[in-house]
């Protein structure tokens, strides 16, 4: 009798290059795909998990925009290999432990997540599925370096990225991609009784918000792929030269198509390697070593999300939140234009230029002195690349409460930050026609007394 393959799909919502999917083909048996929506779990049981996996944080609205289209891509991309996905709810021990007696499979695979919660969720996983005596194997899939094999000549974490990132560079070549299972080369079990994507609401509807998006962007791996394909066409070159220019469409805009894992980084690796000569795919992979290091710190750092790397910052004097000024950072009304353009794009698309982020950020937690938690959350929940390491390690390192972090005393200044980086007001003029206009707010904060007040603020903690 066939013992189906389990493949459990999470952050890797591709057909190529996923060691997951590609060792259910090598194993020959049957397949179930299978996509668990588990968010509505208490993750808080401590019966399961230790007191530091409080759980696994819930998906912001663009992910989810994101994340439904790039599933229904999945499907289809499968349903070409004669393979379906599955969708069920619900606590994934359970799911997983439930679809496993139900399909009687033999194996269960999956590619592996990096922060606390999800580790000792998989890790559980594993430990039942092989005491009931069923194969349970995962994948390095989604780093190019996994967090456990770099340590400093001290045997410690990396907290620096320089010599992260030359330690990686030192490290075995990542290995190349590896094939899409072809037609007829697999096979699906037989069918399995799922829910329906669209009945999980991950897509807005009243208010149906999601316009700029849908204008944006097409999710998926066939997408991703094209997309890849033409930067390293027509934007490598050009990348260390031009990526600082927010009115440039000058880099990748893969930071999506990675977080939900339509492509690997694998795949970035060795095309633009091949792409391109060594100097330009040099500095563009240094970008994606950034990546990598937030994964590090996440993994030797499970609190990076929540708590300040430099527990100095524990006594910051924040000022206290208050949602009229929140309210006005958040939908771009501060009166500051690079400020708002940063704003209203990332509400409009999904991203964010990385130096307009860079701006943002820093407005609001020297500026406006509220802590770096309230950005984070609003950034998680309106960036469709919105991502638990990336998102985390650098709102620390705007604050300066990270490791390797900008020091909290240089205050980027938003107008400076405007003449060098969008010379032209292109930018500005995109996002904010009506700055300098009656019609345009009042700026919320002086920037020369907010920097000042800021710098006071930082001295009370500086000597602790
Ligand atoms: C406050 C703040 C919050 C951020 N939040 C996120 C987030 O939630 N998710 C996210 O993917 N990136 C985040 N970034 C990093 C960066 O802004 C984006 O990765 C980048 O703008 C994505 O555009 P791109 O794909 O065209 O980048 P490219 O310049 O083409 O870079 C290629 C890839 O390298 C990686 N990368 C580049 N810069 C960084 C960086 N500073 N840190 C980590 N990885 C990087 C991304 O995966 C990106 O796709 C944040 C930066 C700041 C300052």
């Amino acid at each position: 009798m066939a013992s189906p393959s389990i493949v459990w799909f999470r952050d890797d919502l591709r057909v190529g290059d996923n060691p997951a999917l590609h060792a259910a083909a090598e194993r020959g048996e049957p397949i179930v795909c299978v996509y668990v929506f588990d968010e509505q779990t208490d993750y808080s049981d401590t019966s399961v998990f230790s007191d530091d996996s409080p759980g696994i944080r819930p998906n912001g609205g663009a992910a989810k925009w994101w994340m439904h289209h790039s599933l229904e891509a999945l499907a289809g991309e499968l349903d070409a290999r004669g393979l379906a996905l599955t969708f069920r709810s619900g606590p994934a021990a359970q799911v997983i432990a439930g679809l496993q007696r139900e399909t009687n499979a033999g194996a269960v695979y999956w590619n592996r997540r990096y922060g606390l919660a999800e580790r000792e969720l998989d890790a559980s996983i594993k430990s039942s599925l092989k005491e009931a005596g069923v194969e349970a194997r995962s994948f390095q899939a989604n780093l190019l370096f996994e967090p456990w094999t770099l340590r400093t000549g001290q045997g410690q974490p990396y907290k620096v990225f320089t010599p992260f990132w030359r330690a990686c560079l030192g490290a075995p070549t990542p290995r190349h991609p590896l094939p899409a299972p072809s037609a007829g080369h697999v096979t699906g079990a037989k069918t399995v009784p799922s829910e329906k994507l669209g009945d999980w609401a991950f897509l807005p509807t009243r208010p149906d918000w999601a316009g700029g998006l849908r204008d944006t962007w097409t999710p998926g791996e066939k997408a991703a792929h094209a997309e890849l394909r033409a930067f390293e066409a027509e934007g490598l070159g050009d990348y260390q030269r031009e990526r600082d220019f927010p009115s440039q469409d000058a880099t990748s805009r893969m930071s999506p198509r990675l977080r939900h894992g339509e492509m690997s980084p694998f795949q970035v690796w060795h095309g633009v390697r091949d792409a391109s000569s060594a100097e330009g795919a040099a500095s563009f992979l240094r970008e994606v070593g950034w990546r990598e290091f937030g994964y590090h710190l996440l993994y030797h750092w499970p609190k990076l999300g929540t708590e300040n790397m430099r527990p100095a910052f524990n006594a910051f004097p924040w000022n206290d939140p208050d949602p009229e000024v929140l309210g006005r950072w958040q939908q771009g009304q501060t009166g500051i234009p690079i400020v708002d353009a940063g704003m209203r794009e990332l509400w409009q698309t999904g991203v964010m230029h990385n130096r307009i982020r860079m701006v943002t950020a820093s407005f609001l937690v020297k500026n406006l002195l509220l802590d770096w938690r309230l950005g984070e959350a609003w950034f998680w929940d309106t960036l469709v690349d919105a991502d638990p390491a990336s998102n985390t390690m650098n709102w620390q390192w705007v604050a300066g409460s990270g490791v390797d972090a900008a020091p909290y005393f240089r205050v980027f200044n938003p107008e400076l930050q405007a003449k060098k980086f969008d010379k032209h007001g292109e930018y500005i003029n995109q996002y904010v026609p009506e700055a300098g206009t009656p019609g345009y707010p009042e700026p919320i904060v002086d920037l020369g007394e907010s920097r000042k007040r800021a710098l006071a603020a930082y001295d009370t903690i500086k000597g602790s």
